[in-house]
């Protein structure tokens, strides 16, 4: 079994990850940390997050950050469900040791350091872990995660996105002249466990937000090689990203060719299913799949994709876990069946 431990136990992802790696055939868990002073430090997993409760002995330690070096010796995996701020502070530590390290956060997934000031609000000040860190899109970056040490694990939205669109993108099909558009939904989970205003229950109403600002727009941009328009909107649901992705294509590809590209990259991905109906959100909340459904226009070249995820698990605890997976030399699927 390879050791592993989760930073950032006390949160959503947290939790999902608690879930799968407890069950895992090849991981143990064997450390839940929460960030020194937490609220919820020396407390059973299951009192924490009561769907767990029975299911795990674990209890809460509280983490001291002078002993990151120590241990990512300790480890084989670390799992940082931590926000950007803390993942970005704490890699450098974590890095270059016996740990294979999957960050949830955003802090490590575009390669520019000057854009994260934008659209993070901090200034990136690890540029060498930023440099060798590999982005986690696990259906689209086997080759590379399989040898990496540090995995950033791609963001919620951009995971909806860029499955629906790389497809098209990497097949050169989309007419340069326009921008795919993509709207997405996301459940109340997304914004993570800390209560806010915007996130109450009496607050939320299906409204857009991020306009033409998003973090994740730099990201899907980055990993799909062109310009998006995307509206990020907040609903009124757990978990779950529900997204509509409009391209326009090049003249002359044929139905036949976005079914052969579709085919091409996901019938052999078992966490990818090409639906033949338009995916719900309740298709995927609670699994680890990837479900995408597309109808094209050949007299107008408009093609239409749905995504939907899980934004816990596909969006984070599960993409991450096909990372590691990959990283051990286990099928992407592993555990997440
Ligand atoms: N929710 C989602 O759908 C997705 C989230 N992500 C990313 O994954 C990460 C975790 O997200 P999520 O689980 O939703 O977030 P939560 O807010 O639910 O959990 C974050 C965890 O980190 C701990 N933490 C908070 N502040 C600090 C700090 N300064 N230092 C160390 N630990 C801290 C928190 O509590 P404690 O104080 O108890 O330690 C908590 O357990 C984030 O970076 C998020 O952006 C990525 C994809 C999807
Ligand atoms: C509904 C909601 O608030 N969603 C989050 C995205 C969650 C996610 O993917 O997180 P990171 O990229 O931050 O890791 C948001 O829009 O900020």
């Amino acid at each position: 079994m390879i050791s592993t431990c989760i930073i950032g136990a006390s949160g959503y992802t947290g939790a999902e990850l608690i879930k799968i790696l407890i069950r895992h055939p090849h991981f143990s868990l064997d450390t839940c940390y929460v960030s020194a002073g937490s609220a919820d430090s020396d407390k059973p997993i299951g009192a924490i997050h009561p769907q767990l409760f029975g299911q795990t002995e674990l209890v809460t330690q509280s983490l001291d950050s002078g002993e990151l070096s120590q241990i990512a010796e300790q480890y084989g995996a670390i799992f940082l469900a931590t926000p950007h701020e803390a993942s970005h502070d704490w890699a450098q530590a974590l890095s270059g040791k016996k740990a294979k390290i999957f960050d949830l956060s955003g802090a490590f997934r575009l390669k520019d350091a000057r854009v994260f000031e934008q659209f993070y609000g901090f200034q990136h000040q690890e540029t060498g872990v930023l440099s060798s860190a590999v982005y986690g899109l696990a259906e689209w970056h086997e080759d590379a995660i399989k040898t990496a040490s540090f995995i950033a694990v791609p963001g919620c939205y951009p995971t909806a996105s860029l499955l629906a669109l790389k497809p098209m993108t990497e097949a050169g099909f989309l007419d340069p002249n326009v921008r795919p558009i993509i709207n997405a939904t996301s459940g109340v989970s997304g914004a993570g466990r800390k209560p806010s205003m915007t996130t109450s229950y009496f607050e939320v109403s299906l409204q857009a937000y991020g306009v033409l600002g998003h973090r994740h727009t730099p990201e899907i941009e980055e990993y799909c090689g062109t310009s998006v328009i995307f509206t990020p909107h907040l609903g009124q649901f757990k978990r779950g990203i529900l997204a509509t992705i409009t391209m326009r294509l090049r003249t002359g590809i044929t139905t036949a060719d976005i079914q052969q590209k579709f085919e091409q990259h996901y019938a052999n991905q078992p966490m990818v299913r090409l639906r033949d109906s338009w995916p719900k959100i309740d298709d995927v909340a609670n699994t680890a799949f990837c479900d995408i459904h597309w109808k094209f226009d050949e007299d107008s070249g408009y093609l239409v994709v749905c995504s939907a995820i899980d934004n816990l698990l596909k969006g984070a605890a599960s993409q991450a876990v096909q990372c590691a997976n990959l990283v051990f030399n286990q099928a992407t699927e592993t555990g997440l069946l």
